[in-house]
């Protein structure tokens, strides 16, 4: 099937809705996708927007609406079938198989679908596809040396490659340089001026005013509104979004910071046995009553940096002071004993633990203590009391603090992994990329809990890829790059301009 750019709706929903249990997470939903367009759907965390792309995809069923594709209607009952019909999602998290090659994963065909299976046939559909849209894999690298962006560039070949002409993107931006980010946005437009339709799902309105040509709003599972980009403000759409205007930040008082909390001294660590080194040579200061920042393009040693704090990746050399005690066999546990605290990356394998309900993920970090831990047990109603306090108060929004944690939509998942680490006043928070995949509000907010953290005397050392958000929080700014700090720059003389150049300096200034 060919499709002409613009050439009118691609896919149409009318009055879908979607319920789980009593609770309404599509209200009766309209949606027209055109073809030849990039469509943003905006809403806030728990609007609705990945259930209705589920049901667009075929992983859940309407229980009331009808979806047309080029006019005919339609129904899926598994993704294969919105797959067959041309309609495709870039998750978040990849579906990929790390263990082969590039190739491989592009041969590998679910069952029930038309397509032959094997290297000939994906080698020639990749080849057509870098020929329409510049694309291209590396066949024989493994997926699990692939970096994150390239892993991402596989899983659009890899649509591509069964034929999606409807793409959905949910949150593409998350993990990505902003190098790699431009690259996607351009495919994006490509994609679109070729006549494909692609849906962008996204948090960050600055990359939505750059690549979609409409928009449509979700609140509380139902549309809030739709229109073109030119011609709308982002303040106007995040009105639509929050249902109110937002508050302007509030200027941040400067900084009074005390002892030191976190003393990294000359530490040393390698990314693989006999490998590069990942960390050479790193010395960082957090005191009490500052943000640190980390500013530097993914995988310049941040995660190296924080398993080595925590004791899950050993160093050659070096050391780690926290609270003035020298962590010397680190564990997390020795970490949390001494006052640390993480807000870790990756929510889905390290922050929350699925099967276990949104209370009891809260609670993790203070059963051992009081008022929770009672002669060597758990006070249930006082532990479920603080989960509700803590989830009310950290505006985490669930059925209730018994609703299993993989059920609460991830930017409410996040705010439950704060309301957890921020909770116990730890002394020293690391924070990575604290607000992945959260809303403008929450976003608001959790850059708000993070100064005041701070205010009240704790220590924070915050390590984001967004330069922004790293400008706009810390104290003082410590650019890593290639494994070594190139510098530290007060807040006041922080600018893109001095980090980036310290980033490609080769020279190490302090
Ligand atoms: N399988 C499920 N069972 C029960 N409730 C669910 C289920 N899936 C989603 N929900 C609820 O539906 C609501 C909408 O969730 P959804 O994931 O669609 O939101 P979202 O707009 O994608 O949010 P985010 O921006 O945080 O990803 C949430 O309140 C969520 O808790």
């Amino acid at each position: 099937m060919t499709t002409d750019p613009g050439s009118g709706s691609a896919l149409r929903l009318s009055g879908i809705t979607k319920r789980f249990g009593a609770f309404t997470a599509n209200d009766r939903i309209d949606l027209d996708i055109a073809w030849g367009e990039v469509h943003a759907l905006l809403g806030e965390n728990g609007a609705g927007k990945t259930t209705l792309m589920r049901i667009v995809t075929g992983l859940y069923q309407p229980d009331e609406g009808t979806m047309s594709l080029d006019g005919t209607p339609v129904s899926f009952r598994r993704p294969e079938q919105a797959l067959r019909a041309g309609i495709g999602m870039v998750h978040q998290h990849f579906t990929l198989v790390p263990t082969l090659t590039e190739l491989e994963n592009l041969a590998m065909a679910p069952a029930g679908v038309p397509w032959r299976n094997g290297r000939a046939a994906a080698r020639r559909r990749a080849a057509e596809v870098e020929a329409a849209t510049g694309l291209r894999i590396a066949p024989d690298r493994l997926v699990s040396d692939a970096s994150v962006g390239e892993r991402q560039r596989l899983e659009i070949v890899k649509l591509l490659c069964r034929g999606a002409r409807l793409l959905i993107f949910d949150e593409p931006s998350a993990a990505l340089s902003p190098g790699e980010w431009d690259e996607l946005a351009k495919l994006m437009r490509r994609l679109a001026a070729e006549g494909h339709a692609v849906v962008l799902i996204s948090h960050k309105l600055s990359e939505v005013f750059a690549v979609a040509d409409r928009w449509t709003v979700l609140r509380g599972g139902a549309v809030a509104g739709t229109g073109d980009i030119a011609g709308s403000t982002p303040e106007q759409l995040v009105t639509l979004m929050v249902g109110e205007s937002l508050a302007p930040r509030r200027e941040r008082a400067p900084a009074a910071p005390g002892e030191p909390a976190l003393v990294v001294r000359e530490l040393n660590v390698e990314r693989h046995p006999d490998g590069p080194q990942a960390l050479e040579d790193v010395d960082l200061d957090v005191r009490a009553g500052e943000i640190v920042g980390i500013a530097g393009v993914a995988g310049s040693g941040q995660a190296e940096l924080v398993e080595t704090v925590l004791g899950i990746r050993p160093a050659l050399s070096g050391s780690v002071e926290l609270a003035g005690r020298r962590l010397e066999r680190r564990t997390p546990a020795g970490f949390y004993a001494a006052g640390g605290a993480l807000i870790p990356e990756d929510r889905h394998h390290v922050a929350v633990i699925g099967g276990m309900t949104l209370g009891e993920n809260i609670n993790l970090r203070a059963l051992r203590q009081a008022p929770l831990a009672r002669r060597g047990r758990i006070d249930l109603r006082a532990a479920r009391q603080r989960a509700v306090r803590l989830a009310a108060e950290y505006e985490v929004r669930a059925t209730g603090e018994s609703q299993p944690m993989a059920r609460l939509s991830g930017g409410n998942q996040q705010k439950a992994v704060l309301a957890r680490e921020l909770s116990t006043e730890p002394l020293l928070v690391i924070a990575v990329q604290p607000v992945r995949g959260l809303d403008v509000r929450a976003t608001e907010f959790v850059y708000r809990r993070l100064t005041e953290h701070r205010d009240r005397g704790g220590a924070v050392l915050l390590i984001s890829m967004d330069l922004d958000e790293v400008i706009a929080l810390s104290d003082r700014i410590a650019v890593l790059a290639h494994g070594r700090i190139r510098g530290v720059l007060d807040a006041g003389e922080a600018t893109r301009a001095r980090i980036g150049a310290l980033m490609t300096s080769s020279e190490v200034t302090a």
